[in-house]
């Protein structure tokens, strides 16, 4: 691959067989590497070359569901994908654990996205702030106008703020439009109003404007849940004593932390593929909103309820829509929100944030009783039997043999295998 240019003119307005073909001659002529893209193939070949650029094909993630969540009162079935072993069997075994006391209860602060606009070159900062927050209504006029279908569906902008921001190349206003996008991420949606509105912000206050564009710290689309777990499901008030003393761990360490959120978002993140919504938009608003108070924290937090239970929480914010971006274009998503019986972006949410509690709670468990690599490491044995070349019905043999002895390793497999094969 190395001794050829990387730039391909046209490799744009290729079709697919051609960019195969321009691909399988950079693998010296591997047709059988490339054949594997063909085999794969996607859902629908056109639907992803208008989804992305120079498409080549699809990379299939696992989908599978995670059973026995009540959210909210009611029992549902979650779409999960992720790559990850253990992840999903981690919820069901969390979710049926709070069974009893009526799963996870939600709430959601609401649809409000925020859009900055960046203006810069005053040296009347003040001035500048005062004339913008005087003249909402007509800065409302102007983003309302911009997407009618949104403002007939209850939504547009809701609210102003005004920031000035010292940084190193100066004074600079930031402007927040906090708009209500109902069932959509609203990403689209706000960043069109933040470029129509720049120049007459920039015209009444003389600044240069320059950013105009969502935030993805979230933090008007919170959503929370709680669930208990009786000390009797999880094992005894020891164990609800060693997962408190681990859940203060990332309450005091982000090291800790990062792990723990980690976790969480191995849920959140699966829903949210699942459902054709931004990953990216997803982890970067929940990574933020956890270092909001200059120490980077755990998503959720513990405690012993006055029963001896073990009480979860959760506050994370969540970008999600149910129209818009890839959720209304690919059929597996539209599939996935059809499983949830969702119809809107806030029922979406509650959802998936269930969903991280339960990610929290299954990892944490296992970390402060068995440790992680029982449970995880039993599940991903079949994916060590496959790496060390088992096939068919050598990969349980294999991966049997691995769960009975200790360590999960290739080596150990290869092992196995080739005993099994001798
Ligand atoms: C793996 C388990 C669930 C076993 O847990 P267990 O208690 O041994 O499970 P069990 O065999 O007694 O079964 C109990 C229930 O669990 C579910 N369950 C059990 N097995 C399956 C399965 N194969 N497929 C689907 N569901 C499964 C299922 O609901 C089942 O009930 P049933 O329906 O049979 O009546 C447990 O050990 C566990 O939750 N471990 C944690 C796994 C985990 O967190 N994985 C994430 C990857 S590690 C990571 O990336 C994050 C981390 C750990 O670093 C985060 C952090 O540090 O905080
Ligand atoms: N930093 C980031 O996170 C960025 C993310 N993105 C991407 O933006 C996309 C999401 O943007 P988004 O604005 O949601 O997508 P869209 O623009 O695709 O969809 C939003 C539009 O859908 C229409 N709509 C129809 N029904 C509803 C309803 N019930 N509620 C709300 N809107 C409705 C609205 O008007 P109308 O019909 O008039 O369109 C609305 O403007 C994602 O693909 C994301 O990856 C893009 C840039 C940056």
């Amino acid at each position: 691959m190395t001794d050829h240019t990387s730039r391909l003119s046209g490799f744009a307005t290729a079709t697919r067989a051609e960019r195969l073909g321009v691909l399988a001659e950079r693998l010296g002529g591997d047709a059988e590497a490339v054949s594997l893209l063909e085999r794969l193939g996607p859902v629908d070949g056109e639907l992803v070359d208008r989804m992305i650029e120079n498409a080549i094909g699809v990379m299939p993630v696992p989908l599978g569901l995670a059973t026995n969540m009540i959210v909210d009162g009611r029992e549902m079935l979650v779409p999960m994908a992720t790559e990850e072993s253990s992840v999903i069997a981690a919820v069901c075994n969390s979710a049926k654990r709070c069974r009893a006391t009526g799963g996870f209860q939600t709430s959601y602060a609401g649809s409000l996205t925020i859009a900055q606009v960046q203006l810069c070159g005053l040296s009347d900062p003040h001035r500048a702030r005062l004339e913008i927050l005087g003249r909402e209504d007509e800065i409302r006029v102007i983003c309302d106008e911009v997407d009618p279908q949104l403002t007939s569906l209850g939504g547009g902008l809701r609210g102003l703020e005004v920031r000035i921001l010292p940084t190193r190349a100066g004074i600079m206003v930031v402007v927040h439009l906090i708009v209500d996008t109902r069932d959509a991420m609203g990403a689209n949606a706000v960043n069109t109003m933040a470029e129509t509105v720049a120049p007459t912000l920039a015209s009444w206050t003389g600044a240069r404007p320059l950013l105009r564009i969502l935030s993805n710290l979230a933090d008007r689309r919170l959503t929370r849940a709680r669930a208990v777990w009786p000390a009797a499901e999880i094992g005894g008030p020891e164990v609800v004593e060693a997962m408190l003393l681990g859940a203060e761990f990332a309450e005091a360490d982000p090291y800790r932390a990062a792990t723990h959120n980690k976790g969480i978002m191995n849920g959140i993140s699966a829903v949210v593929l699942a459902t054709g919504n931004d990953t990216r938009a997803i982890e970067a608003g929940a990574h933020a909103f956890a270092a909001q108070n200059g120490c980077y924290g755990p998503l959720t937090h513990w405690e012993c309820t006055e029963e001896g239970s073990l009480a979860g929480t959760i506050e994370v914010p969540l970008s999600l829509g149910i129209v818009g971006g890839a959720t209304r274009i690919h059929p597996v998503a539209q599939l996935c929100l059809k499983i949830l019986g969702t119809d809107s972006a806030e029922a979406l949410s509650r959802i998936t944030a269930a969903v991280g509690l339960a990610q929290n709670f299954g990892a944490l468990r296992a970390l402060a009783t068995d440790g992680i690599q029982k449970g995880h490491m039993a599940l991903h044995a079949q994916n060590v039997a496959i790496v060390a070349g088992a096939t068919g019905d050598e990969i349980e043999f294999v991966a049997a043999k691995l769960r009975q002895g200790g360590r999960v390793t290739e080596a150990k497999a290869r092992k196995i295998l080739d005993f099994l094969r001798a």
